[in-house]
């Protein structure tokens, strides 16, 4: 027998309370959509203004991560063009575009499977979508996936995006009938603080997509446990509280599928024959750990100084919460960014408010007598979890250097 014989024999899943782990992948689409008979509804009333011979410029679809918005809409919108001719859909993930070029670089690709080099600047690119449109069905409906990811880059204005998507020459000259369905976290008038001239060509249809209740989460889940495990190896009551728990905490159904997966390893691991409550506990910590390096990590640089300012340590070496704004300033004012991105006290500001919004940092004003009232900042999740996710934006400034080495 060879080391391998022995190394697999092992490692094989003989003892797993799995038999089919793939069903609890999050990437996998689902066969049936469930809980989401109102947005669906929505969808399909907009969908259907082609009888009207209308639909509405752009389409807001929000609401917070892992609430399905993207597999109902691209679900939605594809089972709607199988049955009309007249109207396309294209879907486009904007999460990987860091300015505004290569943003409608990808969308030309998905129209051409072709890209413009950078030469042909943006009008090249924008005359490319054009002429590609232009021999589109009557109606095309465009989704724009995870297009927030690109806001707070250097290079990219969402305002001129925006605006030549929506009102541009070349479009209008071809009397193209484009819809564009923007999917994102938040409200992207509010978000990306558009100004009016584009607001203005935007339309105010927006579907809104809530976190999940306890109620809905079962329904998606259920189907997907029976299929993951083997009979009997998640009892009634162990499959209940890890709803619940995901319910109160999270309300995504991603995070949800993720914690059973990762319970059943645990519990595999350790001999078990069925899941228990203690196997889903030990996992709570890790989901929420890893979503949350996840989002750390997909932050913009100067939204990550912030943090690490909000999770300094004191003199003892202790991370010391909660802080205020001017603590945070002192703390990264000897920064060895360039001048001119130095942050002052009016741009940290702004930038917690970002981190506020993503559910990042908590705030709340602290009375404090005759000093008056002032402003505490504190993470939502454990700050060690900053340092955790620093190696990536160490080179972005001294400030990240020193944490990382300390
Ligand atoms: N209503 C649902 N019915 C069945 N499965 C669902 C439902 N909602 C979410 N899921 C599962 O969760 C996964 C994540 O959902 P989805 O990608 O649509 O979320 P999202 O709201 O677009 O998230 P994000 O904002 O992070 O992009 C889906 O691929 C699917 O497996």
């Amino acid at each position: 027998m060879s080391k391998y014989d022995d190394l697999f024999a092992d490692t094989a899943p003989d003892e797993s309370l799995f038999v089919d782990k793939g069903a609890l992948d999050p990437l996998a689409e689902p066969p049936e959509i469930v809980a989401r008979d109102d947005q669906e509804r929505e969808l399909a009333t907009v969908l259907n203004g082609v009888h009207d011979g209308y639909l509405p410029p752009t389409v807001s679809i929000y609401g917070p991560p892992g609430t399905g918005k993207t597999l109902t809409t691209r679900r939605l919108c594809r089972e709607f063009a199988t049955r009309h001719d007249t109207v396309a859909v294209e879907y486009v993930n904007l999460k990987e575009c860091r300015t505004l070029f290569s943003a409608a670089n990808e969308i030309l690709f998905e129209l051409t499977g072709e890209k413009k080099g950078a030469y042909e600047g943006l009008d090249g690119v924008f005359a490319g979508i054009w002429d590609a449109l232009a021999a589109y069905p009557e109606w095309t409906v465009v989704l724009l996936d995870e297009v927030d990811h690109v806001r707070h880059d250097t290079n990219y204005d969402p305002n001129e995006f925006f605006y030549r998507l929506l009102r541009g020459e070349g479009k209008l000259a071809r009397d193209i009938s484009l819809s564009v369905w923007l999917l994102s976290n938040e409200l992207l008038e509010v978000d990306l603080r558009l100004d009016s001239r584009v607001e203005s060509a935007m339309s105010d249809e927006a579907v809104f997509f809530p976190p999940y209740g306890v109620a809905e989460l079962g329904a998606i889940l259920d189907p997907r446990i029976d299929r993951a495990f083997r009979d009997g190896a998640v009892p009634d009551a162990v499959c209940e509280y890890g709803v619940q728990e995901a319910a109160r905490r999270w309300g995504d159904a991603r995070k949800a599928l993720t914690l059973f997966r990762q319970a059943g390893e645990t519990a595999t691991e350790r001999g078990l024959d069925r899941l228990t409550i203690e196997c889903v506990d030990t996992n709570l910590e890790q989901t929420e750990r890893e979503a949350t390096i996840a989002k750390l990590l997909a932050l913009p640089a100067n939204h990550f100084v912030v943090l690490a300012g909000i999770t300094g340590r004191d003199q003892g070496g202790t991370i010391k919460q909660p802080v205020t704004t001017a603590e945070v300033h002192t703390v990264i004012q000897d920064d060895a960014f360039p001048t001119e991105l130095r942050l002052g006290e009016r741009a940290i500001r702004q930038l917690v408010t970002d981190l506020e919004t993503m559910g990042l940092v908590e705030t709340w004003i602290e009375s404090r007598g005759a000093d008056g009232r002032v402003k505490q900042l504190e993470t939502t999740f454990d700050p060690q979890w900053v340092r955790e996710a620093i190696e990536p934006y160490v080179a972005e400034s001294a400030y990240l250097a020193a944490l990382a080495d300390g």
